[in-house]
């Protein structure tokens, strides 16, 4: 998408091949600051510090630090090492394991000599397939709205809720949630986005409020407790959600309170979409709840905030009394029967095991 009129990917192969460039996400949307990856701990760190975040944007960053390790040791023993470096980075997103299994496949059998080479071409090539496949999601998640504005009988705006970010920067382009949306705006229908802050990181009032404004899609910011409230007063048509990993039976994880969302859609009858490429779905899985790994992350997300002062200048201050402990768990899970559908690459389905067979049946051998 374009961020001041020019196309940008949210990570990228530097000009001159020699490293990999991210908008540092971190410091949005007070500054856009983009920075160059030379290593593997640049790229770990990269990961673990959120300076790209987002399911598919941490697959594809992690390919590319594969390649940054093997040009400063391409044996077998440093492959496997930047694996797990990489693959202990972030705990939810499944996209993680899924682009690191796919880098071991390609670069395993090749001698030492050929890794390094080979490890570029494929992390671009991860990068290429995941625009394509958002695009491609987005396309099937029009569809979906174009209804949605029939229904409404073309009055007024169509009201989108979404939580977290899901757009552009959680990807290498378009996004997933957000994907529909910018191909209805594109398209000419009058869509209006509720963002959720989405505390604590606030991923919703940074990235999202910060990308749909770049693209200039009309959108207002919400507190996370806002959209019920909404809900229940007709002010939401319809909610579409990103995913961190679904099961191969339709559950989904996502940034922490998608599942309130979930509930008050169900109570109100508004439709609640999660759009997901196929990476996102772990088929080994069932029971998310159960199942799917739910990362914790410092207590200091919650109790720190970090905005800009009246004078320029960005400054981090403490909101929680000094001595109050702080829990703070980044994802939770909201069961398949909260959803309404699933919009992926290959087209809609209901959120089951069947729904899921019906669009990828070369896994009918489900826990494969
Ligand atoms: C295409 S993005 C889907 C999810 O990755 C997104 O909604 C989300 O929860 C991101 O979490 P984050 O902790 O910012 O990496």
């Amino acid at each position: 998408m374009k961020v001041h009129g020019k196309p940008t990917r949210a990570v990228w192969l530097e000009p001159d091949a020699r490293a990999v460039g991210i908008i540092d996400q971190t410091r949005l949307p007070h500054a856009f600051v983009t920075a160059r990856l030379e290593t593997l701990d640049e790229a770990a760190h990269a990961i673990r510090a959120m300076r790209v975040r987002g399911a598919p944007l941490i697959g594809a960053t992690a390919a590319y630090g594969v390649w940054l390790a093997l040009r400063a040791d391409a044996s077998d023993a440093a492959l496997t090492r930047a694996l797990a470096v990489l693959g202990e980075t972030r705990p939810t997103a499944v996209n993680l394991h899924w682009a690191l299994e796919e880098m071991r496949r390609v670069l395993t059998p090749l001698p030492p000599a050929e890794r390094v080479e080979a490890a570029k071409r494929r992390a671009a090539e991860l990068c290429d397939e995941d625009v394509a496949i958002n695009r491609a999601l987005g396309e099937h998640g029009l569809r979906l709205l174009e209804a949605a504005w029939e229904k409404k009988g073309r009055k007024g705006r169509l009201e989108v809720l979404t939580h977290c970010n899901a757009g552009w920067l959680a990807t290498v382009d378009f996004g997933t949630a957000l994907s529909p949306i910018y191909l209805a705006h594109d398209a000419g229908l009058p869509v209006h986005v509720w963002v959720d802050e989405t505390r604590p990181r606030n991923q919703g009032s940074q990235l999202t409020a910060w990308e749909l404004g770049q693209h200039g899609v009309p959108h207002t910011v919400i507190a996370d407790n806002v959209g019920g409230h909404l809900m229940q007063h007709g002010q939401v048509d319809l909610c579409i959600v990103g995913t961190d990993r679904t099961t191969a039976h339709g559950d989904v994880a996502n940034k922490i309170g998608t599942y309130l969302k979930a509930l008050a859609a169900k109570d109100n009858g508004v439709p609640f979409y999660v759009a997901l490429p196929s990476p996102t779905i772990d088929w080994s899985l069932r029971d998310g709840v159960r199942e799917i790994p739910i990362e914790q992350r410092d207590g200091s997300e919650l109790s720190d905030v970090t905005g800009r002062l009246a004078s320029g200048e960005v400054a981090t201050v403490r909101v929680t009394p000094e001595g109050s402990p702080s829990a703070n768990y980044a994802f939770d899970v909201t069961p398949a029967r909260l959803v309404t559908a699933l919009i992926t690459e290959r087209g809609v389905c209901p959120a089951s095991e069947a729904g899921l067979r019906s669009l990828f049946p070369e896994r009918a051998r489900m826990g494969s």
